[in-house]
């Protein structure tokens, strides 16, 4: 009978929340994009199934696929990193503290040091899933041009309520998006719910109707080009002026469920920070198992060999 909790480790290894702080700061001064990707990754974990690390296993020579190939996981990056956050921890206690409670914990550190919210108390006490769940991840994390129906109705799936929606795609106040993503809202014409200067920018960007499913074609734009950087809430302000990137975020502006909490957040930056911070840990809890389900895996790329 597990439950999560506070300071789980607070026994069995005392130093763990603070390791994993080291370790995302060390990171985020080398790569500052390393945050950003902690928060998004905590998002296709959770969403998917159960906050279970099942994000992290790779592609076994046996058939499995990773999560990571699915197509709603393109453009994310630096899980290279979360290896060697992981590694920091093994080397204080061997065989002890789960990828997701890491990942989540990263997630909630990385926010903090993008001026998000903080401090965050999460409970921990997560454990990994011994498989991928790649054959499903479509139908839970929505594609970049879905309804706000459909955008909901998946919130709504983790507890996660219209108000929680509009916070967490707050999110998308830091980070980048592929013109591959974009280009269906610049041509053949820029989206009549897009500011014309914006349009015009964001052409600039992706100067081309066509852009490959690439990460290697290096060609996209900054979320947020006021505060890149910061989970602040520009995001907002920037779907009130027509300058969302999705179509999922500058229809928020525009649906009547969802547009008094996109001019709330948008005029109270701590308003949005707490509602943030609250929807992150309703996340962050989706379904965890708990207890003697699942494992503490020693990478967090492979399950562990019985
Ligand atoms: C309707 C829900 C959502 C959709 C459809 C969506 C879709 C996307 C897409 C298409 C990208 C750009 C990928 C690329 O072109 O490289 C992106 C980036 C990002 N998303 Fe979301 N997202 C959603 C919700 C969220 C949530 C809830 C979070 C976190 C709380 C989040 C965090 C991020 C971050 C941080 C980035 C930037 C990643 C980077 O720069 O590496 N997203 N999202
Ligand atoms: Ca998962
Ligand atoms: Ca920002």
């Amino acid at each position: 009978e597990g439950q999560l909790r506070l300071n789980f480790y607070s026994e069995s290894c005392p130093r763990a929340e603070e390791v994993v702080r080291e370790q995302v700061q060390r990171l985020y001064e080398e790569h500052g994009n390393t945050a950003v990707s902690w928060v998004r990754a905590l998002f296709h974990d959770c969403m998917v199934k159960s906050c279970d690390a099942s994000l992290l296993l790779e592609t076994t020579p046996t058939g499995a696929i990773s999560e990571q190939a699915s197509h709603r996981s393109f453009g994310m990056r630096n899980f290279k990193y979360i290896t060697a956050i992981k590694a920091a921890v093994e080397r204080e206690c061997p065989g002890t503290v789960s990828c997701a409670d890491i990942l989540a914990l990263a997630a909630r550190d990385g926010v903090a040091m993008l001026g998000g919210p903080a401090p965050v108390g999460m409970r921990t006490g997560r454990r990994d899933s011994r498989e991928s769940y790649y054959g499903v991840v479509e139908r839970y994390i929505p594609n970049h041009n879905d309804s706000v129906s459909t955008v909901l109705a998946r919130f709504a799936g983790m507890g996660v309520d219209t108000e929680g929606a509009v916070a967490l795609l707050g999110a998308h106040s830091v980070g980048r998006v592929h013109c591959f993503n974009l280009v269906g809202r610049l041509y053949p014409e820029v989206d009549g719910s897009m500011e014309a200067a914006y349009g015009e920018y964001l052409r600039g960007r992706c100067p081309t109707a066509e852009a490959a499913e690439d990460t290697g074609e290096v060609v996209y734009a900054r979320n947020d080009r006021a505060t890149p950087m910061l989970l602040d809430n520009m995001y907002y302000r920037n779907l009130l002026a027509g300058r969302g990137l999705l179509l999922v975020d500058q229809q928020l502006a525009s649906d009547p469920r969802t547009s008094p909490y996109v001019r709330r957040m948008a005029a109270d930056n701590a308003y949005f920070h707490q509602r943030f911070a609250a929807t992150l840990l309703t996340m962050s809890e989706n379904a965890p198992l708990t207890g003697a389900q699942g494992e503490v895996r020693k990478d967090c790329r492979f399950v562990n060999s019985s």
